[in-house]
C-alpha cells in the first residue's frame, strides 16, 4: 500500500499494531515476531509493530495486556524484549499482569513479576549511583553534605499521594498543620493538611501484630525504637511487652504536642527524641558520636513515617546495622509500598526484601487478611490501602 500522507501512515502503524494485538492473544508468536521486525519504512518508521502501543479506543490496552489475557508466556516474553511496558495501566488502572491474576494465568503473571522486580530494582540501583554522583559533585563544589531524598526517583511514597500535596514532601509536611479527630464510628485519625491521612485505627491490627513480632519473647529490659509516633498505636502495643528502654523519634509539632498530651513524655522508660530519623541517624555532623552513642542500639526496631518514598525507606534500611543490637535483633516497617495495586505491592514486597538482604538482612513475611472498610476513608481525599492481604515483615542480620 503506498504511504503517501502522514494520516495514511498514522492509520496504517495503527492497524499493524492492532494485527500484534490479535497475534498476542492467540499466542502465535510467530507472526508476533513478524509484525516485530521491521518491514516497509516511512518516515521514521521501519514498519514494525510497538510492542508499548496502547489503543486507547481499546480500554488502554497494549500487547502485553492481550498476551496476559490469552495466557501465553512465550509471548509476554517476546513482548518485553521488544520494548513493552511491564507496569503499564490501561484505562481502568490494571496491568497486564493484573489481568493475568485475574485469569488465573499463573505463568504469566510470574513473567511479568520477575520482570517488575528486576526493572524495579535497577531502576533503585540507578537512582541511588545518580544521587550519590550528582552529591558528589555537589559536595566538591561546596563542601555540603547533604542527603538527598531522590527527588529524581519513581518516587513510590510510602502512603500515595500527588506532587502537589504535602504527602510528597517531607519538608513541606513537617512545616503542615496535622489534624486528630474521631470518625464517625468513633475511630481515631490523623489527616495531613490536604485530608490525606497519616494515619487511623483500622491499622491497628497491623500495629499489634508487628508489635507482637518485635517485642514477643525479647530478654527482659529489651529496648525498641520507634520511628514516627502518629497516633501511638505500636506504641501502646509496644508498652504492653513492658520494654526497659522505649525510643520514639518523633519530628511533629502537632504530633509531639498529642504525644505529650497522652502523657507519653512522663511514660518510665520512653525517650523522646524530637527530630527526624534523618538528624538521630545519619546527622550531619557527629564527628565525635556524641548523636549516635545517645541514640544507642535497639533488640528490636519499627520504622512508619509519612510522606517519604522507597528511597528513604531504602537510606533507612542501610542505617539498620548500626543500630540493631545484634543477630537476634528484629526490624519491621509498615509495608504500604504501592499498597493500591496488588501487582505492585508484590513486586515491592520483593524489592524491599532484596534490599534488605543486600545490607545483610533476612526478612520473613506473615500475611494478615485485610479487610478495610468504607467508612474509614470518610472525608479522606485519596484512598492509600485497597488490597485484601498485608504482608508484614520481620528482618534480622545475617551474621555469616
Ligand atoms: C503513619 S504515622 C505513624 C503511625 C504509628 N505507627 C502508629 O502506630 O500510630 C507517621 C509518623 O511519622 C512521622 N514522620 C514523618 N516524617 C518523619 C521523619 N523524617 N522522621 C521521623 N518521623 C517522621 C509523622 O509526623 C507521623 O507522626
Amino acid at each position: 500500500m503506498p504511504l503517501d500522507s502522514d494520516a495514511t501512515w498514522l492509520a496504517h502503524r495503527v492497524e499493524h499494531n492492532r494485527a500484534l494485538y490479535r497475534a498476542a492473544y492467540e499466542g502465535n508468536v510467530d507472526l508476533c515476531k513478524k509484525l516485530l521486525s521491521p518491514s516497509e519504512s516511512f518516515g521514521d518508521w521501519d514498519g514494525s509493530a510497538d510492542a508499548w502501543y496502547a489503543d486507547e479506543d481499546m480500554l488502554g490496552w497494549d500487547a502485553l495486556h492481550y498476551a496476559a489475557d490469552g495466557g501465553h508466556v512465550d509471548v509476554i516474553r517476546l513482548l518485553l524484549k521488544s520494548g513493552a511496558i511491564w507496569n503499564a495501566i490501561d484505562s481502568l488502572g490494571f496491568t497486564a499482569a493484573d489481568v493475568a491474576w485475574s485469569r488465573n494465568h499463573t505463568a504469566c503473571y510470574e513473567v511479568l513479576f520477575q520482570e517488575g522486580v528486576r526493572q524495579s530494582f535497577l531502576l533503585n540501583v540507578i537512582t541511588r549511583r545518580a544521587d550519590f554522583e550528582s552529591n558528589e559533585e555537589e559536595n566538591a563544589v561546596n563542601d555540603l553534605a547533604v542527603h538527598s531524598h531522590g527527588e529524581d526517583s519513581d518516587h513510590l511514597t510510602l502512603k500515595s499521594g500527588s506532587h502537589n500535596e504535602v504527602t510528597y514532601s517531607n519538608t513541606d509536611f513537617l512545616q503542615s498543620r496535622l489534624t486528630f479527630s474521631q470518625d464517625s464510628h468513633g475511630q481515631w485519625r490523623c489527616l495531613d493538611k490536604d485530608n490525606n491521612m497519616v494515619m487511623a485505627e483500622w491499622e491497628n491490627e497491623i500495629m499489634l501484630a508487628s508489635a507482637k513480632a518485635l517485642c514477643e519473647g525479647q530478654q527482659e529490659g529489651f529496648s525498641v525504637l520507634n520511628v514516627g509516633f502518629g497516633l501511638g498505636i505500636i506504641d501502646e502495643a509496644i508498652q504492653t511487652y513492658k520494654p526497659g528502654r522505649h525510643v520514639i523519634i518523633e519530628p511533629h509539632t502537632d504530633a509531639l504536642a498529642f504525644m505529650r498530651q497522652l502523657g507519653w513524655d512522663n511514660r518510665p522508660g520512653v525517650e523522646i527524641f524530637e527530630g527526624t530519623w534523618e538528624q538521630f541517624l545519619m546527622p550531619e555532623n557527629d564527628d565525635d558520636g556524641a548523636i549516635a552513642m545517645r541514640l544507642g542500639d535497639f533488640d528490636a526496631i519499627y520504622f512508619d513515617t509519612y510522606s517519604q518514598d522507597y528511597a528513604d525507606l531504602r537510606a533507612f534500611f542501610e542505617c539498620l546495622p548500626n543500630v540493631l543490637s545484634g543477630p537476634d535483633a528484629r526490624f519491621s516497617f509498615f509495608h504500604g509500598l504501592a499498597a493500591t495495586n496488588q501487582f505492585f505491592y508484590h513486586v515491592y514486597t520483593r524489592v524491599a526484601e532484596l534490599d534488605l538482604r543486600d545490607i545483610g538482612l533476612e526478612t520473613e513475611w506473615t500475611t494478615l487478611p485485610m479487610n478495610v472498610e468504607e467508612v474509614v476513608w470518610e472525608g479522606v481525599k485519596r484512598k492509600y490501602w485497597t488490597l485484601d492481604q498485608y504482608f508484614l515483615p520481620l528482618s534480622k542480620m545475617q551474621l555469616l
